[in-house]
């Protein structure tokens, strides 16, 4: 079958996933078969996980293609539940490379307890150099919360009214986890895992106010 896409770069996506995602399982960030995580092959298409599928032991089928409407390409599997979350962000910016969504215990805690706020502010902390574009640590981000929703549209809708105010590396939804992007995997890995320190020291902050 004549591919639209070239599956040398989609074996070499599928590897580096894989390998990520089964660290990040490690850590014990993909609870119950969660996450979900993908990579640009190119301007129309992207690698993301099979729907349902045990995050901590990936193998090449569990990996599929879909293109920017979110449609299986080649493939008979279904995609991810929120591939929307994904390829709205690839049609939207070409320099996002890669996508990891995550639901470790900082990131659902974080986002139960800032959920009215509407966001967890970030201030102050050397770790927050680790976003691209910041330079110093005299700097705030403050990452979005929202309300948690089965329906991918709405999802969408409200992370493209977040994305029309200024740039971002990610936000949290309510009970349910962190999306985080970057230009490849290592640059999306290292958001994601500055985001899960910082939220878990923000975490830790409060649990030390409240035993004082
Ligand atoms: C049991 S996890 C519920 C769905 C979810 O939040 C998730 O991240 C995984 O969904 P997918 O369809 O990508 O497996
Ligand atoms: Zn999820």
């Amino acid at each position: 079958m004549d591919l639209p896409y070239d599956p040398a770069r989609l074996r070499e996506r599928a590897a580096g996933l894989i390998a990520n995602v089964r660290e990040l399982s490690q850590l014990g960030w993909t609870p119950a078969t969660s996450s979900n995580f993908s990579a640009r092959l190119d301007a129309d298409h992207a690698a993301i996980t099979v729907s349902g599928r045990d995050k901590g032991r990936l193998v090449e089928d569990d990996i599929m293609v879909v293109d920017f409407d979110g449609h299986a390409v080649g493939s008979d599997h279904r995609p991810s539940a929120e591939t929307l979350l994904h390829t709205q962000l690839y049609r939207r910016f070409d320099e996002v490379g890669c996508i990891l969504h995550t639901h470790s215990q900082h990131q659902t805690v974080a986002s139960r307890l800032f959920a009215g706020a509407g966001h967890v502010r970030l201030e102050g902390y050397e770790l927050l150099k680790a976003f691209r574009g910041n330079e110093t640590h005299e700097t705030a981000i403050d990452v979005p919360v929202l309300p948690n929703s089965q329906h991918m549209p709405t999802l969408a809708a409200q992370v493209d009214a977040l994305l029309d105010r200024g740039p971002m590396w990610g936000y949290l939804i309510d009970g349910h986890g962190l999306y985080a992007w970057g230009r490849d995997m290592a640059e999306a890995r290292r958001h994601l895992e500055a985001f899960d320190f910082l939220l878990g020291c923000e975490l830790e902050i409060r649990r030390l106010a409240v035993a004082r």
